[in-house]
């Protein structure tokens, strides 16, 4: 057989997504050291044919190679638009002008979005509405909503007879597709944790919303997922359901994630000492982090995954240092769960670090520990022996939630 430039999913569902191995940071802001894919599939449906989301227009060229090979001389009919993010949809207006009688298939939400960026007129679209099944030629896709999974207007497709559900960016993650497309031809350690940083960074503020998405299509007999990025599954599709599901109900791994910010090293004492107090109380999975050094991204994805959170920084200009100012606010509009918190400062006249935890503390909801370490500047003996309390409390309060 002819090697094609496009990957068959199966008789009549073609993927011909493209790599992204060139953008530093996804949305201007989370770094992509393994890439990213755009997935798009051609669906045959016979007499008619159909496209399934885009991909970015950087890549539009390679992508039209590939959708040529796929479509081999016939024309295409409708272009399905399941979520409008330009990583998706920026190749949306070269692929109508390429198929000036293709019509694009979405929703109501939609239409703004498509003039707005595009100038993209309603007349080229067939809206459908939620539970709403279309012919595409011979084969029908049922179209369902999934309101801010992660925008307004997200929805995803179903073909009934073939179980194939198109997720858009639903069970999607960082990661280029290296050669292998499906889930069984993956490594999927590799996966898993971008897989996790995508769904914490982009996705996680709205769990609630994919809790309910998930509900919605847990009805469905889904056996393949297609998503618009990442591996296709096919194999094994409870584990990326398990991984959604745990993920959006904020299941919290044992272990304590301490970060903290120093500028001379003080505060930093601190946290090597609350870490050795954990370890002697039998905490095992401990990671620190410097909030100066490592990227916000994998804070966020970091802080959600581990159950015992322990922040500290020193006082700056009466506040929290600048880059623990931040994460905190991002934490606090990451609407995050399920974890247990402790904190401790540095300072050297009036402090003031110690106050906007205690804040953030009260606003988080978290199970808050009573010990807090405040230290001037270098840490004495009875600093070290707040540091085995606070200790001592994270661990207790680990093995109370268990
Ligand atoms: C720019 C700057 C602003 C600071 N503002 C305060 C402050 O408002 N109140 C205070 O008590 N200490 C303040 N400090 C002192 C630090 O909190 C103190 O040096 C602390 O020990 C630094 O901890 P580190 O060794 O972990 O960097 C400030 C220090 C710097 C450099």
């Amino acid at each position: 057989m002819a090697a094609t430039r496009f990957v068959k999913i199966n008789e009549h569902v073609h993927y011909i997504g493209v790599n992204d191995r060139y953008t530093h940071l996804f949305e201007g802001m989370w770094p992509l050291p393994d890439g990213i894919s755009y997935n798009s599939y051609l669906f045959d449906g016979g007499s008619k044919t159909c496209l399934l989301d885009c991909v970015r227009i950087d890549s539009v060229s390679e992508f039209f190679v590939k959708l040529d090979d796929a479509l081999d001389g016939r024309k295409l009919d409708y272009v399905v638009v399941n979520h409008m993010e330009p990583d998706h949809t920026s190749s949306l207006k070269s692929v109508l002008e390429r198929y000036p009688e293709c019509k694009v298939i979405t929703n109501k939400k939609a239409v703004t979005m498509m003039e707005n960026f595009y100038s993209i007129g309603e007349d080229r679209a067939i809206l459908v509405a939620d539970g709403e099944t279309i012919d595409i030629g011979e084969r029908k896709l049922t179209f369902y909503t999934t309101p801010m999974v992660h925008w307004p207007e997200s929805m995803v497709c179903f073909e009934e007879e073939t179980g194939i559900l198109f997720s858009q960016d639903a069970f999607g993650g960082f990661g280029t597709l290296d050669g292998a497309i499906f889930d069984d031809q993956v490594d999927w350690e590799k996966y898993r944790e971008e897989t996790i940083r995508y769904y914490t960074n982009i996705v996680g503020k709205y769990s609630v919303q994919v809790i309910r998405a998930l509900k919605k299509l847990g009805g469905l007999d889904i056996k393949m997922i297609c998503p618009d990025h990442g591996p296709v599954w096919r194999d094994n599709i409870g584990r990326i359901v398990t991984l959604y599901s745990d993920l959006s109900e904020q299941k919290t791994e044992d272990g304590v994630l301490i970060v903290y910010g120093s500028m001379y090293g003080n505060t930093e004492q601190v946290a090597e000492a609350i870490a050795r107090s954990l370890t002697e109380e039998g905490v095992r999975n401990i990671r620190i982090r410097d909030v100066s050094k490592t990227h916000i991204s994998y804070l966020i994805s970091e802080t959600w995954n581990y159950k015992g959170i322990i922040l500290g920084c020193p006082t700056y200009n009466v506040d929290l240092f600048p880059p623990m100012a931040n994460l905190v606010e991002v934490l606090k509009k990451q609407k995050m769960k399920n974890h247990i918190l402790g904190t401790f400062t540095n300072y050297t006249w009036g402090g003031g670090a110690e106050k906007a935890f205690a804040a953030f503390a009260e606003e988080s909801k978290w199970d808050v520990l009573p010990t807090t370490v405040d230290v001037m500047g270098a840490p004495k003996q009875e600093d070290l022996d707040k540091c085995a309390q606070l200790a001592k409390e994270m661990a207790e309060a680990l093995k109370a939630s268990k």
